[in-house]
């Protein structure tokens, strides 16, 4: 443990800690994987809140730095899109790297998406909320880069009432399209893994495509379409795409809604349309339905940035 020094009535921080240095962790865990905790913080000199993400640098005996550097170098990679999470700093320990992110207050969408009637998305929210998705989709799949993981966990709101933005964020998963070799292992969340990771072959774009495709229909119905009593009953319903649009669960929603979601929803990866064809898609394009439309490209605020080879000068880690 680290010597400590008194600073002030309040806290002792340990001196050699530019982390502590700068911030104070409040209370709240926001989330936690296996090899990483988000907590909530603040930054001392601004006083405005971030969320800190600290990852273990060895996971099962092994080095996975690396895979870090890869999660920043696409955070900064995404930081021109207004619906990637904003990566503010990164600090590094022995055993540790703590990314600080822009704050979302709003929380996960996956809380609302199973909120009870009054609480949950109006099909009008929901294409709003898709469209941004697919605006922060579009941005990754420009730049030659597949997020691997989206699910309603791992998009967040700047704020859930009144309805915010969202943010898609948990790029540990994610990787350039040119680089990946094939799946050797289920990457992904059961319930939201497209066909081909399952049967090992080729991932592209269009993996994405199938879970925003599966996105859609959570946050309409609060339904997850392939889940099965079993993980393994889950992994046949997805392969069969064996899913259904019961009278019930689709009450009350358009048929342009259940159109968009079956046009995703394709085990062909091929036959799946892309990001930029979604945000044309009459469901999401059609006035009448939502608010004016916004741009469908992000605007850069730079040239078309290529995702960064993963290199660690790249990085500039504030290190101890
Ligand atoms: C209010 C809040 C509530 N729940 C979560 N959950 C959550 C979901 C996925 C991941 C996985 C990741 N990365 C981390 C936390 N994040 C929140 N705010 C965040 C969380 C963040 C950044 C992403 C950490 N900014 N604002």
């Amino acid at each position: 443990m680290a010597k400590s020094c008194l600073v002030s009535r309040t806290q002792t921080v340990p001196r050699e800690d530019p982390f502590l240095s700068s911030y104070r962790l409040l209370g709240k865990e926001l989330g936690r994987g296996k090899f990483a905790v988000v907590r909530k913080c603040v930054e001392l000199g601004s006083g405005k809140e971030y969320a800190a993400k600290f990852l273990r640098k060895r996971r099962k005996g092994e080095d996975c730095r690396s895979n870090i550097i890869n999660e920043i170098a696409i955070l900064e990679m995404a930081r021109f899109s207004p619906y990637v999470v904003d990566l503010h700093e990164v600090y590094e320990t022995n055993n540790e790297i703590i990314l600080v992110m822009e704050y979302a207050a709003g929380g996960e969408i996956f809380e609302q998406c199973v909120a009870d009637q009054d609480e949950a998305f109006t099909e009008k929210d929901v294409v709003r909320l898709i469209r941004q998705i697919l605006q922060g989709v579009l941005h990754l799949h420009t730049c030659n880069v597949v997020h691997l993981d989206l699910k309603p966990q791992n998009i967040l709101l700047t704020s859930s009432n009144p309805l915010g933005d969202i943010r898609i964020v948990d790029f540990g998963l994610s990787r350039r399209v040119d680089t990946i070799k094939e799946v050797r292992e289920i990457l992904g969340t059961p319930e939201y893994v497209a066909p081909e990771v399952l049967n090992y072959e080729p991932i592209s774009t269009a993996t994405d495509m199938w879970s925003v495709g599966v996105l859609a229909y959570v946050m309409l119905t609060g339904v997850s379409p392939f889940q099965g009593e079993t993980k393994q009953e889950t992994f046949l319903n997805i392969s069969q795409v064996n899913i259904q649009y019961g009278q019930e669960d689709f009450e009350g929603i358009s048929d342009l809604a259940i159109d968009f979601i079956k046009s995703l929803l394709i085990k062909n990866p091929r036959k799946r349309i892309r990001a930029d064809q979604c945000l044309k898609h009459p469901w999401l394009s059609s006035p009448i339905e939502s608010e004016p439309l916004e741009e469908a490209t992000i605007e850069k605020k730079e040239s078309e940035v290529e995702a960064p080879e993963v290199t660690e000068e790249l990085v500039l880690l504030a290190s101890y």
